[in-house]
């Protein structure tokens, strides 16, 4: 195969540079575009040309119709286990393998663990503080002693349970289909159902997977639910929590505070009432650009199992495709 056009999709500026060696293909010509395209028609006039895509996750819609619009497009590659942006019956039935890569737990537990930590201490108003010379305004929280509800305890939910543990936390969990005996096997006290998980923990932190079934599962009674001081995070994904039940909750103190890494659109859009100035100026709500998985090592594996994909395919050897 000859001239092989690669489009690689990565916000992430110069992070295909530093950690892919794209040199190990056969005569391949690599384009990365950090913007994130959503007009249909822009995507196309962009992608065209290409016969790989190579998705930095689910920002980019990839619908059945772009995907019949691509006339050379032959592989796609998406980083991670999933990616609900592609509609992958229309790539299959044109015949169009989608490949993932595998993800690192411990990257995403680490930045949820930084969201707690940050917010508990209150560490970016008084940050932002002393920057404008002032000088301690507020009373930190340990996280030692404190109660750590997750909704669910999967690979990221059970390696949160390790890191809750080290700082002397108690940990709970509860999903739709968690068992106590998983719990009992990971040291987690099991709670039956959303609202006791939500009224029993100091701290709320969500990883599941976003499907139809868990759309909006954190709603406006769940947050009814919370205790007072409770802290709520999501470094899932944004569809799982109702938004405006979240910034309701907000404005009425369940919970008192929240950081976000995850949104119903990326990038954020500049007038998303999650950008509201009075929740964020005081620290009581934390945004963050989708960082959860941004790391050298993570990137370092999505890159090298993007390349081995590629080359994979190229040598018609076989490849990790998603169905
Ligand atoms: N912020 C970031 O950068 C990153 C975010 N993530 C996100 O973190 C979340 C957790 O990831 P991870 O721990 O690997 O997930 P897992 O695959 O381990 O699943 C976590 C839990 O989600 C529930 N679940 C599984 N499949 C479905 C489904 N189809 N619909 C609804 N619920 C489901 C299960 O609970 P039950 O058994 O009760 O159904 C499961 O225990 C995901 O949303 C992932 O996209 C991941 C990496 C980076
Ligand atoms: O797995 C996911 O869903 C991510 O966000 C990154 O791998």
């Amino acid at each position: 195969m000859s001239n092989l056009k690669i489009a690689v999709l990565d916000d992430s500026a110069n992070a295909s540079q530093r950690v892919a060696d794209w040199s190990v293909l056969n005569d391949a010509d690599v384009t990365v575009f950090t913007d994130t395209l959503k007009a249909e028609s822009e995507l196309i006039e962009r992608l065209r040309h290409f016969d790989v895509v190579c998705l930095m996750r689910e920002r980019t819609p990839f619908p059945a119709s772009l995907i019949k619009a691509l006339p050379k497009l032959k592989l796609i590659i998406t980083t991670g286990p999933r990616n609900l942006s592609i509609d992958m019956a229309a790539a299959a039935a044109l015949h169009i393998p989608v490949c993932g890569t595998e993800s690192r737990k411990t990257t995403t537990s680490e930045f949820a663990m930084l969201l707690m930590l940050t917010q508990s201490r209150g560490l970016l108003t008084e940050v932002n503080s002393m920057r404008e010379t002032g000088w301690q305004s507020s009373l930190g929280r340990d996280l030692a002693g404190l109660d750590l509800g997750l909704i669910g305890l999967g690979k990221i939910g059970e390696q949160m349970a390790t890191l809750g543990k080290a700082f002397g936390m108690t940990i709970h969990a509860w999903s739709p289909n968690l068992t106590t005996a998983r719990c009992e096997s990971l040291g987690v006290q099991y709670q039956p159902d959303l609202s006791s998980l939500m009224a029993n923990t100091d701290i709320v932190s969500v990883h599941m997977v976003l499907s139809e079934r868990s759309t909006h599962l954190v709603n406006a009674a769940a947050f009814a639910s919370m205790r007072n001081d409770a802290l709520f995070i999501n470094t899932s994904r944004g569809q799982i929590v109702d938004q405006q039940a979240l910034l309701d909750g907000l404005h009425n103190g369940k919970p008192l505070k929240a950081a976000l890494d995850v949104y119903d659109e990326e990038p954020l859009p500049m007038d998303s009432p999650l950008r509201d100035t009075q929740l964020t100026e005081s620290g009581r709500l934390l945004l963050s650009p989708h960082l959860g998985y941004v790391t050298e090592q993570t990137w370092k594996v999505f890159y090298s199992q993007t390349v081995d994909a590629i080359a994979a395919w190229q040598n018609g050897a076989p490849i990790r495709q998603l169905n």
